[in-house]
């Protein structure tokens, strides 16, 4: 039920207004385009994409910001403030947060030399969030080929969606505490890449947690498909990005992505477009938020 051209006439400059604030943000610092599509995802996977991990805290319920995999980590929200007031300037009351950060992770995409694709519009605002959803649904960084093909069918997403996907993290950076397990312990590992990582990252907990480092070691702000390139060489920087090319189902088609770069983009946008799709709030239901970060 959702369209490409619902604002067409309602809000006929919101791709340009989006884009805009989308570029300059990348422009003062690149990793914003990766934080940005995370958004997208972190979004989709809690009751669908509904703007509900835009949503602060409130008296009645604890925000998703606040979640294992999204505290400390995720960002960009001062952007998508931006954008939205820049929306409501042009258009008031008319384009939904949803909506927003569904547009906003394409032209991340595009901004950092990816793929382009018609995202479908319609979407509205959920009225609550859920912490709880959040911390089960969000996938995390420990789990199995198995968990993560689990948690992808419970989104009604395909194994190939997943790989897809994962795809994503051809850009943008990781804490040392979502790799540190991986990288002092693992075996399928590149022993320098290994080395290389440890530098930065202490074996002790607690010390140097946040330390940053890129996800794709080669090209953190480019989105192409090293990231594939990287898995066959071992050297996957989140033990779940390692499970995608460790003697599992999902090796061979590692393998195509990494060396067909093409199909890569192809099943990366039908998947993120199908992610979209993800129990949209429309017609009566919901609303159209004015401020992203509560509920009119
Ligand atoms: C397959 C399951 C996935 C897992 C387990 C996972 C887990 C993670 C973890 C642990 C981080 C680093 C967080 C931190 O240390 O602060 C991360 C970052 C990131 N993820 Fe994922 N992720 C998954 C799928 C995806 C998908 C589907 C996308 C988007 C299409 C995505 C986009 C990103 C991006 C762009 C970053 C870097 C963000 C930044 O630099 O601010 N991830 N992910
Ligand atoms: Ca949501
Ligand atoms: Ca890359």
């Amino acid at each position: 039920q959702l369209t490409t051209n619902f604002y067409s006439s309602s809000c006929p400059n919101l791709d340009s207004t989006i884009k805009s604030v989308v570029q300059s943000a990348i422009r003062k610092e690149a990793r914003m385009g990766a934080s940005l599509l995370r958004l997208f995802f972190h979004d989709c996977f809690v009751n669908g994409c509904d703007g509900s991990l835009l949503l602060d805290d409130t008296s009645s319920f604890t925000g998703e910001k606040m979640a294992i995999p999204n505290n400390g980590s995720v960002r960009g929200f001062e952007v998508i403030d931006q954008i939205k007031s820049a929306v409501e300037k042009a258009c008031p009351g008319i384009v939904s947060c949803a909506d927003i950060l569904a547009i906003t992770a394409r032209d991340s995409v595009v901004t950092l030399g990816g793929p382009s694709w018609d995202v479908k519009l319609g979407r509205r605002d959920a009225r609550t969030a859920s912490k709880t959803a959040a911390d089960n649904n969000i996938p995390q960084p420990t789990f199995s080929l198995s968990a993560l093909i689990n948690s992808f069918q419970n989104q009604g997403l395909s194994t190939t969606d997943m790989v897809a996907l994962s795809g994503g993290h051809t850009i943008g950076q990781a804490r040392c505490t979502s790799f540190r397990t991986r990288i002092y312990n693992e075996s399928n590992i590149d022993a320098t890449f290994a080395k290389t990582r440890q530098a930065n990252c202490p074996s002790t907990n607690n010390t140097g947690d946040n330390n940053l480092a890129p996800l794709d070691l080669q090209t953190p702000a480019s989105f192409d498909n090293n990231y594939y390139k990287n898995l066959v060489n071992q050297k996957g920087l989140l033990h779940s990005d390692q499970q995608l090319f460790s003697g599992g189902s999902t090796n061979a088609l590692v393998q195509t992505y990494g060396s067909n770069p093409t199909r890569f983009t192809s099943d990366f946008v039908a998947a993120i477009i199908k992610m979209g799709d993800i129990k949209p709030l429309t017609g009566s239901n919901g609303e159209i938020r004015k401020n992203c970060r509560r509920t009119n």
